[in-house]
Parts: C-alpha cells; sequence; structure tokens
C-alpha cells in the first residue's frame, strides 16, 4: 500500500515514522524549508517508546507522481485549506483520507475536496512536540491512533488498510463507531486544552486543585450538552468517562494547544473551542464556562 503522510510534524512525524520502521512504503508530503531540513538531518523522533532517525521519503505539491492509496492527513487546522489544494495532485478515484486532525469541523471541508467516500474518520492519542531541531518529541507511552469507516463497516478497503497499520510499534486501532469515537475526542480535547491553556499547567495540579475537578466536569456536561443538542452522537455517560480518563493522565500530562502557546506558536481555538460554541449559538444553549476558556484563547491569538 502507497501511503503519503500530509504533514512531517508530531502527529504525521511520529505515526508515519513508525510506519517506516515497519518498513511499509511511507512517503511524506512537505513544504519546502521542512523539506530540507529533514534532507539534512533525516526524520528524528525522540520516543520514550525507541526513537529512530530515517532518511524519509519526500515531496513537495509540485512534485509529479501516482496517486496514493492511504493518506494520514495530519497538518494543523489552520492550515488545513492549503494542505487541501496541495494534496489534490496526489489523490485519486481509490485514495482514502484518514484525518488525524482534533476536532470536528474538518470533516465537511474534507468531503467536499475529495468526496464524502474518500475520508474516512480518524483520531488520535499521542503527547508529541516539534523541538527546535524540527524533531519529533515523543514524552508519554501513549501512540493510539483510531480509524475507521463511518458508514460501511467491514469493507475489503479498510481490512487492506488494516493489515497495512499493523504490527506498528505505535497502537493502530479499528473501531467499527468511529463516528462517535472522534465527537468523544473533540469533547474530550476543547476540556483538556481548554482548562490547561486557561489555568496556563498541566492537568494534575489543575484536577488536584480546591474545585479543579468540579470546573473540568462543568465543562465536560456544557460541551456535552451543547453536543446532544446539535444531534451528535454521543454516549449518555460520556462525562463520567472522561472524568475517569482525566484522573487516570500522568500529573504532568500537557495538551499539545498548550504546549502550543508555551512556544508562542498559532492556535486551534477557532477550530476546537470556536467551532463548539458555534454549535451552542445555532442550538440555543449556553455555553457560559466555554465562553471563558475561548475568550482566553482569542486574548492569546492578539498578543501573539
Ligand atoms: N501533537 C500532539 O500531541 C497531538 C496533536 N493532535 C492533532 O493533530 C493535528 C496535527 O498536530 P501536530 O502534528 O502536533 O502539528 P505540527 O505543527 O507538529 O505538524 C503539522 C505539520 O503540518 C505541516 N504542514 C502544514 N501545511 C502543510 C502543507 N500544505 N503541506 C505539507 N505540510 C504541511 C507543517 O509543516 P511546516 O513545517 O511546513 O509548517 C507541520 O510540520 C492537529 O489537529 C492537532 O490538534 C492530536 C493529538 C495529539
Ligand atoms: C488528548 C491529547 C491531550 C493527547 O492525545 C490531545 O489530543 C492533544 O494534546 O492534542
Amino acid at each position: 500500500m502507497r501511503i503519503l503522510v500530509l504533514g512531517a510534524g508530531g502527529v504525521g512525524g511520529y505515526f508515519g515514522g513508525r510506519l517506516v520502521e515497519k518498513r511499509e512504503d511511507v512517503t511524506f508530503l512537505v513544504r519546502e524549508r521542512r523539506k530540507q531540513l529533514l534532507e539534512n538531518n533525516g526524520l528524528v523522533i525522540r520516543s520514550v517508546k525507541g526513537d529512530l532517525t530515517f532518511k524519509p521519503k519526500l515531496i513537495t505539491k509540485t512534485d509529479k507522481t501516482d496517486p496514493f492509496d492511504l493518506v494520514l492527513f495530519s497538518t494543523k487546522a489552520y492550515h488545513l485549506e492549503e494542505a487541501i489544494n496541495d494534496l489534490k495532485p496526489f489523490v485519486g478515484e481509490q485514495t482514502v483520507i484518514l484525518p488525524l486532525l482534533n476536532g470536528i469541523a474538518h470533516l465537511p471541508l474534507l468531503k467536499k475536496a475529495f468526496g464524502d467516500d474518500q475520508v474516512i474518520g480518524g483520531l488520535c492519542f499521542i503527547e508529541t512536540t516539534l523541538n527546535k531541531a524540527g524533531e519529533v518529541v515523543h514524552t508519554s507511552a501513549l501512540d493510539r491512533l483510531v480509524f475507521g469507516e463511518p458508514d460501511h463497516q467491514g469493507s475489503e478497503r479498510i481490512q487492506r488498510i488494516t493489515d497495512a497499520l499493523s504490527d506498528t510499534k505505535a497502537e493502530f486501532v479499528l473501531s467499527d463507531h468511529i463516528t462517535q469515537d472522534m465527537w468523544h475526542k473533540y469533547l474530550f480535547i476543547t476540556v483538556m486544552s481548554g482548562v490547561t491553556t486557561l489555568m496556563r499547567a498541566p492537568i494534575g495540579p489543575i484536577r488536584e486543585s480546591d474545585g479543579g475537578r468540579d470546573f473540568i466536569r462543568r465543562l465536560f456536561e456544557e460541551g456535552a450538552q451543547i453536543m446532544k443538542a446539535s444531534g451528535a452522537p454521543i454516549d449518555n455517560a460520556i462525562v463520567d468517562k472522561h472524568m475517569q480518563l482525566i484522573d487516570q493522565l500522568g500529573y504532568d500530562m500537557k495538551s499539545s494547544m498548550q504546549r502550543d502557546m508555551e512556544k508562542g506558536s498559532l492556535i486551534e481555538g477557532k477550530h476546537l473551542q470556536g467551532y463548539l460554541l458555534q454549535l451552542a449559538k445555532e442550538s440555543h444553549v449556553d455555553a457560559p464556562l466555554l465562553s471563558v476558556v475561548y475568550q482566553n484563547l482569542k486574548v492569546y491569538e492578539k498578543m501573539v
């Protein structure tokens, strides 16, 4: 299977790297500056699950090659439109796009660009970031990528994809309820990135501060109420489940949005909290806590 990874950053670099390690046929679609760095230094992964350095197969948007079978779409949301345009020449009628962005708002854009049937569902749980040298730094053992057909389960193509993604050092998991999984992850990350950026702390001190757990829970409840009101297929027990997950996270665990803020980088507030607030408005649901979380992000964006 010819796999194209769009975006050789924290997520694409890591999962693409684990597939290269297994000797899958992986190419990375990158922009010029990243290409030069990767040509000079190789793609370097510093991981608690084992380091890896390799010379990646690279293309940029103007290169010519046959369409790929599978695309791991792993850019940030604020690069989505440009990335969709750059990807178009490498997508054929049989190409499957597996998006790994946090959130849900990218799905209609991808489907509009590539067709409903060519976009499957995907998400990941991982803690990676690029350091100053452009290396992928993976800081906790978590490296789960979940994927699946949104509508028709057990298709032949998903079986082929599952085979290609199996037996690597990372955890690739096929789901038969990926749409619900994506909404659940969307709820989780909206709250996780929301509280860690608002309180400028990893999850440990937040959940253990006086009233901290209660604040996290109320934000989950607010988000879940909005999602239900807009018809999202979420589980009735999801707030309890997510609170259990919050309690299981390492004391020092941060969100990727928080790490981006610490680096002074752009953030995905509009795509995550902003889009959920838009759904709240459309469904006439009050969202006082989420509004505070989003305002904090907008102030950061004003100053960055
Ligand atoms: N990192 C994490 O721990 C987690 C991240 N996520 C989600 O995964 C998504 C990706 O995040 P992450 O990997 O951290 O982001 P990064 O910023 O680390 O990587 C994104 C990469 O995309 C590249 N890129 C952007 N536009 C293009 C383009 N047109 N063509 C080629 N490459 C392009 C950027 O390259 P360039 O150098 O050219 O800018 C960059 O290397 C986000 O939605 C994030 O929320 C989800 C779970 C965990
Ligand atoms: C859930 C979490 C915190 C880790 O995968 C995440 O998605 C992120 O940091 O963006």
